[in-house]
């Protein structure tokens, strides 16, 4: 039987260890029902100035959890008239994601487990919620859902996932020079950046 984790490979279960701590939200965090706005304006999930984006908008919720619409649009098919599993795949990561405003720390994500429940025809408006279940370390475990028909209806996608923490390098380090330098140039970006690096 071949192992699970290769060696050399990350440790990638999506459990949180036994010794994992409930996650903090922030002091100065946005308070619940506050709309958190795009990280990035030309973000595939979030950026209003992305044309090819989901234009998802998120709110804070309760705890460390968040709340967010996505309708899906035509151009977001897989098959005739249904959101492709890709697409939803995303809403749900870019959910999970804007967590990261409530705790003031900067993850990426490390691995995503989607389950699609029922098919999503376009034109739905698809309810997200998601939040941080536990935390170790640089690691955050999080689940997010997507419901049809309204914020407590049935359940079409759900996920969990591991978020890691980064430092603002990771994306100076490796983001394409045009695009970084750009943003570094953009001083509300500058400030967005900077509110995540100083934790408590
Ligand atoms: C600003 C926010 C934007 C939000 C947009 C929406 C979210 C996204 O889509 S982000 C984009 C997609 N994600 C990425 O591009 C990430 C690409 N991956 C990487 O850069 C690296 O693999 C990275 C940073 C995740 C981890 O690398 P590195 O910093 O070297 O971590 P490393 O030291 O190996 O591991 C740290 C811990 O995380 C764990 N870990 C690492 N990778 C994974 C993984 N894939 N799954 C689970 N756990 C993992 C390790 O086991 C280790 O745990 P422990 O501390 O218990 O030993």
């Amino acid at each position: 039987m071949s192992a699970v984790n290769p060696p050399g490979s990350p440790k990638t279960s999506l459990v949180p260890p036994p010794d994992a701590v409930a996650p903090v939200r922030h002091a100065e965090a946005p308070a619940p029902g506050t709309a958190l706005g795009a990280h990035y304006d030309m973000c595939f999930g979030c950026g209003a100035g992305q044309p090819h984006g989901l234009h998802l908008e998120a709110r804070a919720g309760e705890g460390v959890s968040v709340t967010a619409e996505f309708t899906v649009k035509p151009a977001h098919q897989g098959a005739p008239g249904l959101a492709h599993g890709g697409v939803l795949t995303s809403a749900l990561d870019e959910t999970l994601g804007s967590l990261n405003w409530l705790m003031h720390v900067i993850a990426v994500t490390g691995r995503l487990e989607t389950d699609f429940l029922l098919p999503v025809p376009v034109d739905t408006v698809l309810h997200l919620d998601a939040q941080v279940t536990a935390v170790h370390g640089r690691k955050i475990y999080c689940s997010a859902t997507g419901r049809t028909g309204g914020p407590d209806g049935p359940v079409a996608v759900r996920a969990d996932a591991v978020f890691i923490e980064v430092k603002v390098e990771h994306f100076i380090d490796n983001g394409r020079s045009e695009e970084i330098q750009a943003a570094m140039d953009d001083p509300d970006q500058v400030r967005r950046a900077r509110a995540f690096e100083v934790n408590p």
